[in-house]
C-alpha cells in the first residue's frame, strides 16, 4: 500500500503524559516547539485525532518560526463533532476531515457548511475513521509525509495499524500522576510483548531543560 510517511511526536512527562488530568498540556519548553514547528515545516501535513482538536483547539500551523507555506491540517473524526469555530478551520491553512461512511441528515447538513467553508471532508470506514484506507486516500491527494501529533488514542490507532514510520520525543522533566491522565499510546493496548510495536533508537539530545529522543519504526 502507498501510504505518506508518518513521524510521531509528542512532548510528554517522564511518566509518559501528554497532559495533566485537568488537561493542562503545557510540557514543552520553547526550545522544543521550535524543534517542532521545523517538523512541520518539513511535512505535507499535520494530523490530529478529534480529542485534541476538542481540548486544545489547536492551530497546526507554522507560528514559532518563519515559513512562506502551512501543511494540511488533518483531523480524524469519526463522528464530525469539530465545532465550526475550532481554529484548525481557520484561513490559515487548509483543512481535510477524515469521517466514516456513517450518516445522516445532520451529519450530511454539517458536511455541506464544512465544504462551504473550504474544507475537504473524506470519508472511510464505518464506526470509526479507517486509518489505513485514510493513509492511501491522503498519499493519492499528494501528502507524503505526514507529523502525527496526537493524542493518545488517535496514536494507538496509528501504531496498532502499523502505520507509524519514525517516533521523536521530547521528555520533560516534569511528573503529572494520574491514571487518568492522557499517555503517548492510550487505546485498548497490547496484550503480549510480542505484539508490540519494536522501535531503533537512532539519535538523542538534550533541548532545553529535558531531552529528545528520535527512533525509527522496526517493520
Ligand atoms: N503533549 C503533547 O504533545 C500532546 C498532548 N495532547 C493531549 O492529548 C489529549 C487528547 O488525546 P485524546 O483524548 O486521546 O484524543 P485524540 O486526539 O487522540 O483523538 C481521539 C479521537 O479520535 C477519533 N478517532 C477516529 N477514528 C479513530 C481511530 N481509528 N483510532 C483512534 N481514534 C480515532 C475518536 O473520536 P471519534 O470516535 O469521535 O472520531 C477518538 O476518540 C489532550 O489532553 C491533549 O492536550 C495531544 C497531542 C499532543
Ligand atoms: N510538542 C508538543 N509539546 C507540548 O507540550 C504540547 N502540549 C503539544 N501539543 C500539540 O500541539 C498542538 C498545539 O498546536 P498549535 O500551537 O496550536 O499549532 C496541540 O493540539 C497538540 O497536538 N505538542
Amino acid at each position: 500500500m502507498k501510504k505518506p510517511y508518518v513521524i510521531s511526536n509528542v512532548g510528554m512527562t517522564l511518566d509518559g503524559k501528554l497532559a495533566t488530568v485537568n488537561n493542562d498540556s503545557r510540557i514543552s519548553c520553547e526550545e522544543d516547539l521550535i524543534r517542532v514547528h521545523k517538523i512541520r515545516a518539513n511535512v505535507d501535513g499535520i494530523m490530529v485525532g478529534i480529542g485534541t482538536v476538542l481540548k486544545d483547539d489547536p492551530r497546526l500551523t507554522i507560528h514559532k518560526i518563519k515559513s512562506d507555506k502551512n501543511p494540511v491540517r488533518i483531523v480524524v473524526d469519526s463522528k464530525l463533532r469539530i465545532p465550526l469555530n475550532a481554529r484548525v478551520l481557520n484561513k490559515d491553512a487548509k483543512t481535510i476531515i477524515a469521517t466514516t461512511e456513517d450518516t445522516d441528515e445532520e451529519k450530511e447538513k454539517k458536511i455541506n457548511i464544512l465544504k462551504e467553508m473550504g474544507v475537504d471532508v473524506v470519508k472511510c470506514g464505518k464506526g470509526r475513521v479507517d486509518l489505513k484506507k485514510l493513509m492511501e486516500i491522503l498519499y493519492n491527494k499528494g501528502i507524503k509525509s505526514i507529523l502525527l501529533e496526537g493524542g493518545g488514542t488517535l496514536n494507538w490507532g496509528m501504531f496498532k495499524e502499523g502505520l507509524v514510520d519514525e517516533v521523536s520525543v521530547y521528555i520533560a522533566p516534569k511528573i503529572f500522576g494520574g491514571k487518568e491522565a492522557p499517555t503517548y499510546v492510550d487505546g485498548k493496548g497490547f496484550k503480549t510483548a510480542d505484539e508490540c510495536v519494536k522501535l531503533e533508537l537512532k539519535n538523542f539530545y538534550r533541548l532545553g531543560e529535558g531531552i529528545v529522543l528520535e527512533f525509527k519504526v522496526k517493520k
